[in-house]
């Protein structure tokens, strides 16, 4: 109440104020001011207040657009940051794509390098025993010889040059120090009355060339790489000097159950492991049957396709000699049924077949079973780089000894080579005919030709037996003519039939291909025909 009292007086006294005259200052002339109405200094004072409402409008504005600006900026900013911080992470993900596809490119390299490496670790290890690589076991020293065998005296002396005449004439090519002499006859390699009394009964009189200088080189124990052909006669020369290990051994200290084998042969097929088996047996009879004092040899054949059950029984027994394909060997030695502790004598049969086939890793593991050196023998047909590196590595001081040569293989072949043009060879077959005595064995190429040989010789028959005629003195001449390549296709049981008509035909002139004639007559080249 008393506010609004004094209030109501206040205002009193404005409008007072505001009716008196103005009070006039002579000496403040300069001072004077206009008047100015109450509406004009209202208007002037809503003016002002306008402008200081439009001031603080306008900074109100201002500082709501700055601090939009700030907010804007500050939301931007961080856009700014976002933005740069996923492309800062878009670029790392780029550059760590980039070094994850590098590094997979790189770990897919190293593989493929690692798988090259172990192609060509495969392709160039050596063929030796992993265990004497790792503990780089490398043996020196030759082999003693077996059972102290020596050549005879006039071998042991016979000069270089003589043993080098012998060499030359027999197409035996050699290499290595120390090469025993070649021996022209088995009765003079010291073997004993058994072995001698086996060739005799088989019919083989004399050695082959790689029987001459190949048997005395395993007698003395040397390690040998023999290069020869199929049907060379390989096979008594790691059969013979094994059998002799064997013998020697046993001899020594008879074999118990579980002990052996001494001697070990690896061949790449059944049939040759086989075949080689048949003969090592055929020639433990003889020395039974003509030693009384020598035991029985035993030899188990190791090979698949046979019972595993009663080869690992046989050799549980204990075992001589083993002859094996390299898969089942593997299989029972990894299965602990026989150990190579005590064998000292291997011989690989056709090893450049075995690499072929794929036996390397077997050969490698088999190898890693012996315990000690042994006498190494590796036949080969050919020499790839893999067999010339095992015989540089796990030889030691091998002797080289090649029969392979061309022209090496038939000494008491005389060939007479005839050029003749392809449409006149027929014409001039009957002229060759003329000129040889039968019987008579044309080899053609193919079936095709055999056949067109075939037939001509039959068209031809007559003008035949008059040629043949002229080689004997019988009146009535039996000419017969028999295409071969279908004794190639024959089975085992009639086979025969090609020897029975070779012997029973009175002038035989026989047409075929080369292979068929070689399996008809039984797969050798020594076999006399
Ligand atoms: N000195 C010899 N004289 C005559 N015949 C022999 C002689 N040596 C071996 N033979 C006979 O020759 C044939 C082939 O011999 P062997 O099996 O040893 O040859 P190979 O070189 O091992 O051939 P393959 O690789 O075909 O087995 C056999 O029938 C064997 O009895």
């Amino acid at each position: 109440m008393a506010a609004a009292e004094s209030k109501y007086k206040r205002r009193l006294a404005e409008i007072a104020e505001d009716d008196k005259p103005p009070e006039l200052d002579p000496d403040e002339d300069n001072n004077y001011q206009d008047y100015v109405s109450i509406k004009t200094r209202k208007a002037m004072r809503k003016e002002k207040l306008t402008s200081v409402r439009q001031r603080e409008r306008k900074e109100e504005v201002e500082k709501v657009i700055h601090e939009t600006i700030q907010a804007e900026k500050k939301r931007r900013g961080v856009a700014n940051s976002l933005l740069a911080v996923s492309q800062k992470l878009r670029q790392e993900e780029e550059l760590n794509r980039e070094s994850r596809e590098e590094a997979e490119v790189e770990a897919i390299q190293k593989e493929e390098e690692n798988i090259l490496d172990q192609v060509q670790m495969q392709m160039s290890t050596p063929l030796m025993s992993v265990r004497e690589r790792a503990k780089g076991i490398v043996y020196t020293e030759r082999m003693p010889s077996i059972g102290g065998w020596r050549p005879l005296k006039k071998y042991r002396d016979m000069p270089e040059e003589e043993r080098a005449a012998i060499r030359e004439k027999f197409f035996i090519e050699t290499n290595g120090e120390d090469i025993p002499a070649p021996i022209k006859k088995f009765e003079e390699m010291r073997l004993p009355r058994g072995l001698l009394e086996g060739l005799k009964l088989k019919g083989i009189q004399r050695p082959t060339q790689i029987q001459m200088q190949g048997i005395p080189a395993a007698l003395m124990g040397r390690d040998l790489i023999g290069i020869a052909f199929t049907g060379s006669g390989k096979t008594l020369v790691f059969g013979i000097p094994m059998i002799l290990c064997s013998l020697e051994q046993e001899i020594r200290s008879r074999v118990q159950s579980s002990e052996g084998p001494y001697g070990l042969i690896i061949a790449p097929s059944r049939e040759l492991a086989h075949q080689t088996y048949e003969v090592i047996e055929f020639y433990t009879d003889q020395l039974v049957e003509h030693h009384k004092e020598f035991p029985k040899l035993r030899t188990v054949l190791t090979i698949g396709g046979l019972s595993t059950g009663t080869q690992a029984g046989a050799l549980r027994r204990g075992v001589h000699m083993v002859v094996a394909t390299p898969g089942r060997l593997n299989d029972l030695l990894n299965k602990k049924k026989f150990s190579m502790a005590q064998c000292q004598y291997l011989c690989m049969d056709e090893a450049d077949r075995m690499v072929d086939l794929g036996f390397e890793e077997e050969i490698r593991n088999t190898l890693d079973c012996f315990r000690g050196q042994r006498q190494t023998l590796l036949f080969s047909a050919t020499m790839p780089k893999k067999i010339q590196d095992f015989a540089k590595t796990a030889l030691v001081d091998p002797i080289v000894i090649n029969v392979g040569r061309a022209g090496a293989a038939n000494l008491d072949v005389i060939q007479e080579v005839e050029y003749v043009k392809q449409e006149a060879k027929l014409v001039y077959l009957l002229k060759c005919l003329q000129k040889t005595p039968p019987p008579v064995l044309i080899f053609c190429e193919n079936k095709s030709d055999v056949d067109d040989v075939h037939e001509y010789l039959l068209l031809k028959v007559d003008d035949m037996a008059k040629l043949l005629l002229q080689h004997v003195e019988h009146q009535h001449p039996r000419v017969r003519f028999m295409a071969l390549h279908a004794i190639g296709q024959m089975s085992n049981d009639q086979k025969p039939t090609f020897q029975e008509a070779w012997h029973s035909t009175f002038m035989p002139v026989f047409v075929t291909r080369l292979a068929v004639c070689a399996r008809a007559i039984g797969h050798s080249v020594c076999a006399p025909v």
